[in-house]
C-alpha cells in the first residue's frame, strides 16, 4: 500500500455530504490528479459514500476512502485511509473508534489496504477541530513533536497536517516535514489556486485540495498542473 501512495503529489478530496455535478466530477477525475480521496468530517453515510464511489469508478483514477464514521465503511475502494488524531483531547479520536471498528469488522478487515494517518489538526475553527476537541494551540516545534511521535514512535506511514478550511502556516509545515524520517507528509487546508498549491507542495509530499472543488472548480483544477510542471 505504501508503494501506491509514495508517488502522490496531488489529491482531490471529495465530500459525500456535498453534491457534485457529473461534469464537475468528470473534470476532477480526468484532471491528472494522483488520487481521489472520499471523506468528510460530518454527514458521511453509507449511502452517500456508495453513490459517490460508483460515480468515481467510471474513471481510472485511484479512489480511496478516508474513514470518518464506522457506519460509512464501504467495500470497493483501492485503499482505506484511517485518521488517528494525535492532538485530540479525547482518545476516542486517536484509538477509540478504531478499537471498536476492529472489534466489529474482525477477520473481514483487509489489513493490507489500510493506511493509518497521524493527523495534526491546526485550524481551531474547523468542523474536525470541534469534533475531536483538538488542541490546536501549537507552535512549529510542538506540532513537529507530534509528527515525530507518529513517525518515529508509532511508525505511521503518513502524517497529515490538517488546516481544513484555511491556508496554514507554511513555515510550520516545512518544519514538520524536516522532522520526519520515514513518514510521508500530507498537507490539506485552503489550497484554492495554483499559487497556494505551489507554496504547499514546496513544503510537503502530497497536497490535498478539498473545498475549492465546490467553491471555484476552475481554480481548483489549476492546482494539478501547477505542481506537476
Ligand atoms: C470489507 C471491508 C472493506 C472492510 C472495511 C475495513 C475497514 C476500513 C475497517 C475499519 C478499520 C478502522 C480502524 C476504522 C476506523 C474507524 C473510525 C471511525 C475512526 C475515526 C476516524 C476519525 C479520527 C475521525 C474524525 C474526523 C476526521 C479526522 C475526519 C477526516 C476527514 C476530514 C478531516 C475531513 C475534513 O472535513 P470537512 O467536512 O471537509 O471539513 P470542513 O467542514 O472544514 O470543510
Ligand atoms: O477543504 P480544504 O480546506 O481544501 O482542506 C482539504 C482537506 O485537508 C480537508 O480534510
Ligand atoms: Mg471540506
Amino acid at each position: 500500500m505504501m508503494q501506491m501512495i509514495m508517488p502522490w503529489r496531488h489529491v482531490f478530496k471529495l465530500d459525500p455530504d456535498k453534491g457534485i455535478a457529473d461534469e464537475a466530477l468528470d473534470a476532477v477525475c480526468m484532471s491528472g490528479t494522483d488520487a481521489v480521496m472520499v471523506g468528510g468530517s460530518s454527514g458521511v453515510t453509507f449511502d452517500n459514500t456508495v453513490e459517490l464511489l460508483s460515480r468515481i469508478r467510471r474513471y481510472e483514477v485511484p479512489c480511496v476512502l478516508e474513514v470518518s464514521d464506522l457506519e460509512a465503511i464501504v467495500p470497493g475502494f483501492d485503499l482505506y485511509m484511517i485518521p488517528m488524531v494525535l492532538n485530540a483531547s479525547d482518545s476516542a479520536w486517536l484509538v477509540g473508534h478504531h478499537q471498536r471498528a476492529v472489534e466489529e469488522y474482525g477477520y473481514m478487515i483487509p489489513w493490507e489496504l489500510l493506511v493509518p494517518e497521524g493527523y495534526i489538526v491546526l485550524n481551531a475553527d474547523s468542523t474536525v477541530a470541534r469534533l475531536t476537541g483538538a488542541q490546536t494551540q501549537l507552535d512549529a516545534a510542538g506540532a513537529a513533536a507530534y509528527a515525530q511521535v507518529a513517525d518515529k514512535l508509532m511508525s505511521l506511514p503518513v502524517v497529515y497536517v490538517e488546516y481544513s478550511g484555511t491556508f496554514g502556516d507554511m513555515e510550520t509545515v516545512r518544519h514538520i516535514h524536516r522532522s520526519l524520517n520515514g513518514a510521508k507528509l500530507f498537507y490539506g487546508g485552503g489550497i484554492k489556486d495554483a499559487d497556494s498549491a505551489r507554496q504547499a507542495a514546496d513544503v510537503c509530499d502530497t497536497i490535498v485540495v478539498g473545498n475549492a472543488v465546490y467553491e471555484d472548480l476552475k481554480q481548483a483544477l489549476l492546482t494539478v498542473k501547477a505542481i506537476k510542471e
